[in-house]
């Protein structure tokens, strides 16, 4: 497939770990509700509908573009980690919160789900629109493809929605311990496929979030979460390299795991880490030693915190990821995805501080 040509690549440089005049920065969950543009197409659309529908991903996807040119280094595809569970053969509701009016009660349930998955039958939707959105970025900032890390999708596939205690789902860890692997394994799998066609479609970088790593034991973490991971990441590359398909960066954001940097840096096998902002970025620097380029880290709420909070706490940020030299191996983001209620005007300044503060 033939693209326009790139024309900012800031984001490409800096996840290869490379020194970069600024930080680049996008920002977790950017195209969504705090912006009324992508209301106003909400109210008239259903969430799945938006998702399968390319047109409607595409110009969502556009939205903080648009709204943000100049000040935002990628675009990230409009869509859900939930649509893997749904190709599984899973219903998910979207109300307002995710629900799955079935969910994964026993082991015994595991028949339910759909053998032999053909991925790119099922979600070349989100194919298509990335093909779309690719091609009328016209090569301003590179698009990222994504997916949800193989625990945090059998979190909700097991819990039916979203869950405080995290209770059924780490029941079946402790009693199903080898079932669950296997699970895990089989939503790897799907994972693979799909990762592998967004960037055959055109994604330029691909994101695998595990938004609830942090809520299992560093040894759970590692005898449940981590093999799946790792499996996405060198059964990425390995797919790629045998359809002769260049490798894109791959960015892990194991939110929460702050413990586990050093291990992930060393044997996750992603180009870049995401980190919350629970974390000094100079201790994060320190944990993965260089091996891996950092993405993060500053806390969303933030952005309820006013003009002079975020100015002062981007120009700290800056500081503890640059330790007084030129950026390098740091993709500015929040330390999780932004929330409904801010402000779009205290987004962009967040942005103009990043410019200003992490330039060399
Ligand atoms: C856990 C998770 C989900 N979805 C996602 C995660 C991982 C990241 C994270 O931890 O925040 C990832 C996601 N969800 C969405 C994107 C689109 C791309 C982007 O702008 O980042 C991405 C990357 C759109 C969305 N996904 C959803 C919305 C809002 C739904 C709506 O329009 O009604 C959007 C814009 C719905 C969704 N989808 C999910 C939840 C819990 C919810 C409801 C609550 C919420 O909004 O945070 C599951």
């Amino acid at each position: 497939m033939s693209f326009p040509p790139l024309k900012n690549d800031l984001i490409l440089r800096a996840a290869r770990g490379e020194e970069t005049e600024r930080a680049p920065v996008w920002v977790m969950r950017q195209a969504g509700r705090y912006l009324p543009e992508f209301r106003a197409v909400r109210a008239e659309h259903g969430f799945f509908e938006i998702c399968r529908t390319a047109e409607l991903a595409k110009e969502i996807t556009l939205q903080p573009i648009r709204r943000y040119t100049g000040l935002i280094d990628a675009a990230i595809i409009f869509s859900d980690i939930l649509v893997v569970p749904q190709a599984l053969g899973m219903e998910v509701q979207m109300n307002p919160g995710p629900h799955f009016p079935d969910p994964l009660a026993t082991p015994a349930d595991i028949e339910k789900l759909t053998k032999n998955v053909d991925v790119d039958k099922e979600l070349g939707y989100v194919y298509e629109a990335i093909t779309q959105t690719r091609h009328a970025l016209n090569g301003e900032v590179p698009l990222i493809g994504f997916c949800g890390a193989p625990w945090t999708l059998f979190s909700y596939m097991i819990e039916g929605g979203g869950t405080k205690t995290f209770q059924k789902c780490k029941s079946w860890l402790f009693l199903y311990p080898e079932e669950s692997k296997a699970l895990l394994n089989r939503i790897a799998d799907v994972c693979i496929d799909f990762l592998v066609g967004q960037i055959k479609a055109g994604a330029q970088l691909v994101q695998v979030f595990d938004s609830w790593a942090g809520e299992l034991a560093p040894h759970h973490f590692e005898e449940f979460s981590l093999p799946s991971l790792q499996r996405i990441a060198s059964g990425v590359r390995e797919k790629l390299a045998a359809a002769n398909i260049p490798a894109v960066p791959m960015t892990l954001f194991p939110k929460g795991a702050n413990s586990q940097l050093p291990s992930l840096a060393d044997k996750a096998g992603y180009d870049v880490i995401g980190i919350d902002w629970c974390i000094d970025p100079a201790d994060a620097r320190k944990a993965v030693g260089g091996k891996v380029a950092l993405q993060g880290n500053l806390d969303p709420m933030l952005l309820y915190g006013g003009r002079d909070a975020i100015e002062r706490e981007v120009k700290r940020m800056c500081e503890r990821f640059r330790g007084g030299k030129a950026p390098k191996g740091w993709i500015c983001n929040l330390g999780h995805g932004i929330t409904p209620g801010v402000d779009p005007e205290d987004l962009r300044w967040f942005f103009e501080c990043v410019h200003k503060y992490s330039a060399a």
